[in-house]
């Protein structure tokens, strides 16, 4: 029987056809399935019209046409394009449509288009040269285990800079274009596959010919989809659902189905897919539920768990009451409450007090201000868990200014006078609450999930990490216990990195990291990177992280850049981006995709005086989305995990300290395609 597979071009479009056109889809669809015979379908060969001669044409009322790719053999059609009748002949003429030999995945590649580019580099340089650049290092076979299409590989071969490189990138088919990036940026060439395509080539399906299409069901790809069904069919058309929901990249998808021995952790710059990732893993888990177990996603900051919580709920409605989603803190409080502890978490106007009890006698010969000591308080003794003086006197403290042995003996005292002030008061810290949880479910009070996942790892403090690491099943040895995911580019809550490995889980050889960004222009992605350049990034297990070959989907206008002298000035700038933004013709911007970050009063009030509406973002609560119109404003804490198209950051003035730079990052990365960036320098 014959099958449709969609390609994501198809469903990106669908929501701006007219209706009626969308209707004679769903037909053209069903059609397919009652009586799969080609005759049936009315599918029109357009050839010697077009160069492909796989390409079909099926009507879609009188205006509109269909473009079908069919296979030359097996019975997978391709539903590839949908347009007006001319505009739909164009778009396929030149084009040809072919499952690639080497790595089985279906490409569409415009052979002229890119023989003109190659012809614009030679006649640039007036002859065709052979520099020293790297792509010049692979012979045709390797180009073309590399994803290359065979008709490509004599213009690729005139790439011979990164300039070069650049304006071709954009006519090749995605995979070819990702391998090839990160040998350019210095990776191997199996390096390079097995990072951007999630296998070696090796063991994938290979064709019997550009037009065998028997295997690409099998196949993973980034841009198709089968169809099974009606009902499958009106759900990925459904304007609301997201491209994420239905395509993974390849490599996404090998790290959502990865059957591990042990804990496995996952990696990746901002909007490189981490969560998408997370929350596909977790309904394929939940799915391999036995009787009675349940699967744990948490986070650090309340609103992603809101958000994924959301997502779940709406990606696999029945799994998702197997699925708990928490914040750490809920979670921690939770446990301890089923661990029979009583104490309230302590807030900011109780911390206040018990150090002031503490201050009342401080040693005269301290060098060490009360500021100091609170900060060395929150950021190593509370979130190591340390609660004796010798475990103190010995802790590693990465990240924090140098002491020698005799002066920690000094502040030990401060520290247990603050911790007798907590048992006092029947309080505990935020990490405390931590500290407790992890000893109910180390004492077994607390019965362990069967797979445990955690998104924002780089804020998890040791005491967290072995939470979750006593939370999971690690110990009893069962497959897949925990996957953590994170970026240490984003660690806002905490200074100090703490390697997993420091918590007793071991992900050695289970460590893996995204690259390809779906979230920012590719000039938003460099732009954001600049802001933390000089600065170290650990891979949240020790080592250092290489961004090498890092790159997004797509590419946009550069950022705007604005330096002002005052917070009037700031908001004049912030006013007339957002009226340029949403007077803009073409791709519309509503308001609620724009937002503003962190928002300052007199934006505030300059926005209002034009009646553009404005929405607060609020802790614990989702965003509304295009239900609530209005201006986003937020903190820069707060739209993590969130991402709109248009964002305008005022620059944090502390540019040494690295938290600061961190969260400049977040909030430049939640940009999608414009970026406003606002440094004010106050004259004199
Ligand atoms: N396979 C995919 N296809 C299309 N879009 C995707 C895909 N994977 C992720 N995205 C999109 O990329 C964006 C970022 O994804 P996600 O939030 O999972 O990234 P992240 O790595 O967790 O980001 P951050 O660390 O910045 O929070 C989202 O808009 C998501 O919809």
């Amino acid at each position: 029987m014959a099958q449709l597979m969609m390609h994501r071009e198809v469903l990106a479009g669908f929501g701006k056809l007219p209706a009626k056109v969308q209707k004679k889809v769903v037909e053209l669809h069903r059609k397919f399935e009652i009586d799969s015979t080609q005759a049936s379908i009315n599918l029109e060969k357009l050839q010697p019209m077009t160069k492909d001669p796989k390409v079909r044409s099926a009507r879609l009322g009188d205006d509109y046409r269909a473009i079908v790719i069919a296979p030359d053999k097996g019975d997978t059609f391709i539903l590839m394009h949908i347009d007006h009748h001319d505009k739909a002949y164009r778009w396929c003429e030149n084009k040809l449509f072919e499952a690639h030999g080497a790595i089985g995945v279906f490409q569409v590649v415009d052979v002229e288009q890119v023989e003109r580019i190659a012809e614009e580099f030679n006649a640039e340089k007036h002859v065709s040269v052979v520099t020293d650049y790297r792509l010049n290092e692979l012979n045709n076979d390797e180009l073309f285990q590399a994803g290359v299409p065979e008709a490509l590989i004599p213009s690729v071969r005139a790439v011979q800079s990164d300039d070069d490189f650049e304006r071709m990138a954009d006519y090749l088919p995605p995979e070819a274009r990702q391998v090839l990036y990160g040998y350019v940026c210095g990776m191997e060439l199996d390096e390079a596959i097995l990072e951007m395509l999630g296998h070696s080539g090796a063991e994938e399906i290979k064709p019997d010919g550009p037009g065998d299409f028997s295997h690409l069901t099998e196949v993973i790809s980034m841009d198709l989809v089968l169809v099974e069904g009606e009902e499958h069919l009106r759900e990925i058309l459904s304007e609301d659902i997201e491209a994420w929901r239905i395509f993974l990249h390849p490599y996404q998808r090998k790290l959502v189905e990865w059957n591990v021995k042990g804990p496995m952790k996952i990696n990746g710059a901002a909007g490189t897919g981490k969560t998408v990732a997370l929350m596909h893993r977790a309904v394929w888990l939940a799915k391999q539920l036995g009787t009675g177990e349940k699967v744990l996603i948490t986070t650090f900051t309340t609103n992603l768990a809101v958000t994924i919580k959301a997502l779940i709920e709406d990606m696999a409605p029945e799994l998702s009451r197997n699925i708990d989603v928490t914040n750490l803190h809920q979670l921690a409080r939770s446990i301890c409450q089923r661990g029979g502890a009583t104490g309230r978490v302590a807030e900011d106007n109780d911390k206040d007090a018990m150090w002031g009890q503490v201050f009342t006698h401080v040693d005269e010969d301290i060098e060490f201000d009360q500021q100091f000591i609170r900060k060395e308080y929150e950021q190593i003794v509370d979130r190591m868990g340390i609660d004796n003086e010798d475990d103190y006197l010995t802790t590693v403290r990465t990240g924090r200014p140098r002491m020698v042995r005799k002066q920690r003996k000094k502040l030990w005292p401060y520290f247990a006078d603050f911790q007798k002030e907590l048992v006092k008061r029947n309080l505990m810290t935020f990490e405390g609450t931590v500290h407790q949880a992890r000893l109910v479910v180390e004492q077994g009070r607390f019965s362990k999930y069967r797979y445990v996942l955690v998104d924002e790892l780089q804020d998890f403090g040791l005491e967290a990490l072995k939470l979750i690491g006593n939370l999971s099943p690690i110990a009893e040895e069962l497959p897949n216990p925990l996957c953590v995911v994170g970026d240490g580019h984003q660690r806002l809550y905490s200074a100090v990195p703490i390697p997993l490995s420091r918590a007793g889980v071991d992900v050695r050889g289970r460590s893996r990291r995204l690259k390809i960004n779906y979230r920012t222009s590719e000039q938003i992605r460099k732009w954001a990177h600049g802001i933390l350049a000089g600065i170290a990034v650990d891979d949240l297990d020790g080592e250092d992280v290489l961004i090498q070959g890092d790159r997004s989907v797509f590419k946009g206008a550069e950022p705007r850049v604005e330096t002002v002298e005052d917070e009037n000035q700031c908001a004049e700038a912030i006013l007339s981006w957002v009226k340029g933004l949403l007077a803009a013709k073409g791709d519309k911007i509503r308001s609620h995709e724009i937002c503003i970050v962190p928002a300052m009063p007199a934006v505030v009030s300059k926005l209002q005086n034009e009646g553009i509406e404005t929405l607060e973002l609020k802790a614990r609560q989702k965003d509304p989305g295009k239900s609530e119109p209005g201006v986003r404003l937020g903190t820069k804490k707060r739209i993590k995990g969130l991402e709109f198209k248009a964002v305008a950051l005022l620059l944090n003035a502390n540019t040494t300290e690295k938290v600061s730079r961190f969260e400049d990052y977040v909030a430049a990365t939640r940009a999608r395609e414009h970026l406003l960036v606002v440094n004010v320098e106050p004259v004199g």
